[in-house]
């Protein structure tokens, strides 16, 4: 018998038999819980079919026992579609489309409870119309893409407990989570002793854990406890393409320059009021694209004068020529733009300290100053005086609102001042470097240690930003703007600028010209006018321009242009630009 039990058990193992699992409640009660369980999962797409049998039931219901209660349920019919259109209650939908879509079910369901109330559900043609209405108003909801990826957060953070046990996250929580145009995020609280240091090296795991896309997932530190952060899941990449410009968001110098796009989704927000700010990164990573990105802002401000330095014969900044007032594009001219910023700063500071207020606050009336200079190292190698000028605006210029805005492709100790003129600019933009160590250079010292890790972005445009509210490596992508867009915003902007308050023009207009165009006319100031209108380009000369042009003050140039124009060999082609 032993022998026969031993011999069984082995050809058992040999030959196993398939499991079969009893359930051992009735086949009735298991099929009923399969039922509601599916029901359940699927309660999100089959919500307008209970919603059409819950109006049946409700109809049948008021019919039997209040028939002549309809007029009530229209007057609450017209409430609820209110609410809903005006405020999304009680979904807390924000969204226009959403809204109207609530509205329109709220008044067709609640009409049709409203006759049902009165005739029957039953009376014809209701049932047809019920029918109707579920298959009509289903088709947007079935369709929704924001619906079905919320469907599909939920049953993450419901199976997340089970998730986060594999990844070893075991005890963490899903508190609250949010869909929107590229993925979703949630909040979560961490078991007592596990940091975000844990998540974070957990990374790869939860990507694996919920199906997504390797790099899809970043977690966030919550500043306010330690034990809780935010989980990002990207289901798109937001930097996969080019991202382009909306337009202009400024509208003072006192709104945050929006820049681009984090990683995250999140906009780009930069303050630059009473800052200067150096964009850094190698030929190609993107510098005039996000120069073009502020400009364009700037130029929508009513309360910012524009000068700008191109020393690459205005190849880059001549389009926004209409919005600049002033547009130095050699050493000398650059030299003497700097030269007159700092009389500016100096008449600026001088004013405040005598009527004892501390800082300059732009308005149209007084707006402040914002130099841009694209090459910075450009002009520090061809003119050296310039340097000493930019780096007296870059000490001085914050309080009585001067600000310098540099872009530079070698971001050299020479041309950084040996980083006195760097330590001065608050705002930072790394775009991609050809070497490590020009990270340290652009951003500060030890940045390429902590992260910012500048020689890895793969793509123009691609960045990280050091400023107020920005000191952690996160990549961003900033807008592209086209040649058109740079076009249409430098003409539509251009008449509305403002131009410089009485006390900055009669600095510069009082600045002794020491140093001289290298114009063949220097010395015949009247022929050096002429000769600066006949070269106009088609949007005119400035006035300060033609003082350049022509080494005279104000006065004398606009005397000149009076007498010129009586003779017809001057026009004016739009307010305070200049032509032959
Ligand atoms: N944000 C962006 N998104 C996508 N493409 C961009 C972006 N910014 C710039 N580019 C593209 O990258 C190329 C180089 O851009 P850009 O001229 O701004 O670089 P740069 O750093 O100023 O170059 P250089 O040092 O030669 O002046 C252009 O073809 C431009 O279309």
């Amino acid at each position: 018998m032993r022998a026969y039990g031993r011999r069984h058990r082995r050809w058992s193992r040999r030959n196993p038999q398939p499991l079969l699992l009893l359930p051992d409640e009735p086949l009735f009660i298991a099929a009923m819980a399969a039922i509601g369980r599916a029901l359940f999962r699927y309660r999100s797409g089959l919500a307008p079919i209970s919603a059409g049998l819950a109006l049946a039931v409700a109809g049948f219901a008021l019919h039997r026992t209040h028939p002549g209660a309809w007029p009530v349920v229209a007057v609450v019919t017209a409430g609820a579609t209110l609410a809903a259109g005006l405020r999304g209650l009680p979904w807390g939908v924000t969204r226009t489309e959403e809204r109207v879509y609530a509205a329109t079910a709220t008044t067709l369901a609640g009409c049709w409870l409203a006759l049902a109330t009165a005739l029957g559900p039953g009376h014809r043609p209701l049932p047809t119309i019920l029918v109707i209405f579920v298959v009509a108003l289903g088709i947007p909801w079935w369709a929704h893409r924001r619906r079905r990826a919320r469907v599909r957060v939920d049953r993450i953070i419901q199976a997340w407990p089970d998730l986060a046990e594999t990844i070893g996250l075991d005890g963490s929580r899903v508190m609250s989570a949010v869909v929107d145009t590229w993925g979703w995020r949630a909040r979560m609280k961490l078991r007592p002793g596990q940091s975000v240091a844990d998540v974070v090296v957990r990374v790869p795991a939860i990507e694996s854990a919920l199906g997504t896309r390797p790099g899809a997932v970043r977690v966030e530190q919550d500043p306010a406890h330690a034990g809780r952060c935010t989980m990002r899941v990207l289901a798109v990449d937001p930097h996969a393409g080019a991202i382009p410009w909306p337009g202009p968001t400024a509208r003072s110098l006192a709104d945050p320059i929006e820049l681009g796009v984090f990683e995250d989704a999140t906009t780009v927000r930069v303050p630059l009021l009473r800052r200067h700010a150096l964009i850094g990164g190698t030929t190609d990573s993107g510098k005039s694209g996000v120069l073009n990105v502020v400009l364009g802002n700037l130029a929508a401000c009513s309360d910012v004068v524009l000068w700008g330095i191109d020393l690459k014969g205005g190849m880059e900044l001549r389009p926004w020529a209409p919005c600049l007032a002033r547009l130095a594009t050699t050493p000398d001219e650059a030299t003497r733009l700097l030269a007159d910023a700092v009389a500016v700063l100096d008449a600026r500071a001088h004013a405040a300290s005598r009527d004892n207020t501390r800082v300059w606050e732009p308005t149209p009336d007084t707006p402040a100053l914002v130099i841009v200079i694209d090459e910075y190292a450009e002009l520090a190698d061809t003119a050296p005086a310039a340097v000493t000028y930019a780096e007296s605006v870059a000490r001085r210029g914050r309080a009585v609102a001067v600000d310098l805005l540099a872009a530079t492709q070698r971001p050299t100790q020479k041309a950084m001042g040996g980083g006195a003129l760097r330590s001065q600019m608050s705002v930072r933009v790394c775009l991609r470097v050809r070497e490590r160590r020009d990270v340290d250079l652009i951003l500060d010292k030890g940045m390429l240690a902590a992260g910012w890790h500048a020689h890895t972005l793969d793509a123009p445009g691609k960045f990280y930003v050091l400023a107020d509210g920005h000191n952690q490596p996160r990549r961003a992508r900033a807008y592209l703007v086209t040649d058109d867009h740079v076009r249409e915003t430098a003409a539509r902007y251009a008449d509305q600028r403002p131009e410089l308050d009485p006390l900055s023009q009669a600095a510069i207009d009082d600045q002794p010209r020491a140093i001289e165009s290298r114009s063949s006319n220097a010395d015949d100031p009247e022929q050096a006018l002429l000769t600066a209108l006949d070269e106009a380009p088609d949007e005119g000369l400035t006035i300060p321009q033609l003082i350049d042009a022509t080494g005279m003050r104000r006065t004398w140039v606009y005397d000149r242009l009076q007498a010129l124009a009586a003779t017809g060999r001057a026009r004016q082609v739009s307010r305070g630009r200049w032509q032959a």
